[in-house]
């Protein structure tokens, strides 16, 4: 299969955002947390070089930041030498030693103060391409529905995408090439794509739980805790108002901040992950379709704001909360509305629960006055699929 994949193909895969509906941070800690993948998708589009062609370049264009990078195939055989021929099928740790070389390789591209952080995401390219498909030529296209850096699980769309068409070119996966439509992977593959992923977000997250890119492989609704995944079958509508305050953050230093927070107040800080565990394994049985779960929508909508307040109260007890994000839930208090920070916080987006029952002109209302703030409003799809890739056709 890789060898007609090599002659010219193009490899596309997608893979979606997410929203954290409780426990994000506890979660890094071995806590529940339940998400669910959302209908905005990050793409990557991976093309070989036909034969006759005389291109040794890696490429990587980042369409969402207007960056560009390429580097000679001969010059990251040189600096990764060590690494680069190891095998695709055994997921691996970059560590600090390659991570600094594959920082030089980076280095060589000047990136404006102001989009420092996509470094991180570039480095986590090399770090997939090169241990997945070592130093072939090739050109590879990456954009985004997603807003960059704000809780929807950017980053591990990202990485997710990008395993997803790099596995998809390797001998690893095996994938019927002559269709033309998104096909998913098969458990295994899932897995070791999921995997992968996880090796990417380490570099971007620093210390990941894994529940974003495991939801991004996956799709649906998910619970994760200690890293055991439980799959949530759920009939509740779970209608989601996303405000992005547009305060742009960084999960990476959130979760270092959480963890400098849990070094001064150990059992303070235990006793606020255990609560957070609490209220997601609530929330998992609450939204669960199951015959001993027979409350109606209206009580479970109310169980459902009562335990994202109460989520909320932690998030901001643990440090990740924002003025951004206080004038969200103030506001859509006042519509009697229930929200949440979602993501790694700091800025970014907030979940707002619309119930089922709510008149469209609550909703206009709430939005109007949000939007007034400078946010940015929308409501996604819920649960829906994962990483899926396609052969030829368009982006
Ligand atoms: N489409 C993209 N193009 C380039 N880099 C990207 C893209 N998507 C994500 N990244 C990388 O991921 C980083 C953002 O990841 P970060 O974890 O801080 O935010 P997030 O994943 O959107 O939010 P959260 O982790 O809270 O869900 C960017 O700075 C960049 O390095
Ligand atoms: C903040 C965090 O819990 C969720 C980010 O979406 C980090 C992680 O779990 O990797
Ligand atoms: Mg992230």
């Amino acid at each position: 299969m890789s060898s007609m994949l090599t002659r010219g193909m193009e490899v596309k895969a997608r893979a979606p955002g997410k929203i954290i509906l409780s426990g994000e941070h506890a979660v890094v800690y071995g806590s529940a947390a339940v998400a669910a993948a959302i209908d905005l998708y990050t793409y990557v589009s991976l093309t070989f070089p036909p034969p006759s062609h005389s291109s040794e370049t890696l490429s990587l264009q980042l369409r969402d930041v207007g960056l560009e990078f390429s580097w000679p195939t001969k010059r990251i055989r040189e600096t990764l030498s060590q690494t680069i021929d190891s095998p695709a099928s055994s997921p691996t740790s970059c560590s600090s030693e390659t991570m600094k070389l594959i920082t030089t390789l980076v280095e060589e591209h000047s990136i404006p103060e102001s989009k420092i952080e996509i470094a991180a995401g570039v480095v986590a390219f090399l770090w997939l391409y090169t241990s997945i498909q070592g130093d072939k030529p090739a050109r590879v296209v990456v954009s985004s529905e997603l807003p960059l850096a704000s809780g929807l699980g950017s980053s591990a769309a990202y990485c997710v995408s990008l395993s997803g068409a790099l596995l998809a070119s390797s001998d690893s996966v095996n994938l019927d090439f002559s269709s033309e439509d998104w096909l998913s992977l098969g458990e295994k593959e899932q897995k070791l794509a999921n995997e992968w992923a996880f090796e990417g977000e380490k570099i971007i997250h620093g210390k990941p739980s894994g529940i974003d890119n495991t939801v991004s492989t996956m799709g649906n609704l998910i619970k994760l805790e200690s890293g055991a995944l439980t799959s949530i079958k759920s009939n509740m509508p779970l209608k989601m108002l996303i405000t992005d305050t547009r305060v742009s953050r960084n999960t990476k230093a959130l979760i270092t901040s959480v963890a400098e927070r849990r070094d001064r107040h150990p059992d303070t800080m235990t006793s606020v992950f255990t609560a957070v565990d609490y209220i997601s394994n609530e929330l998992a049985s609450t939204i669960q379709l199951s015959s001993s779960n027979d409350l109606a929508v209206v009580e479970k909508e109310e169980k459902v704001e009562e335990l994202m307040e109460m989520n909320q109260g932690l998030l901001q007890c643990m440090g990740v909360s924002h003025a951004s994000i206080e004038t969200v839930i103030s506001t859509t208090h006042k519509y009697k509305l229930s929200s949440k920070l979602t993501g790694a916080g700091g800025g970014g987006c907030v979940l707002t629960l619309l119930p089922a029952l709510l008149s469209a002109s609550v909703v206009d209302a709430v939005t109007a006055e949000l939007q007034q703030c400078g946010f940015r409003c929308f409501i996604a799809g819920i649960g829906g699929k994962g990483l899926e890739i396609r052969f030829g056709g368009r982006l």
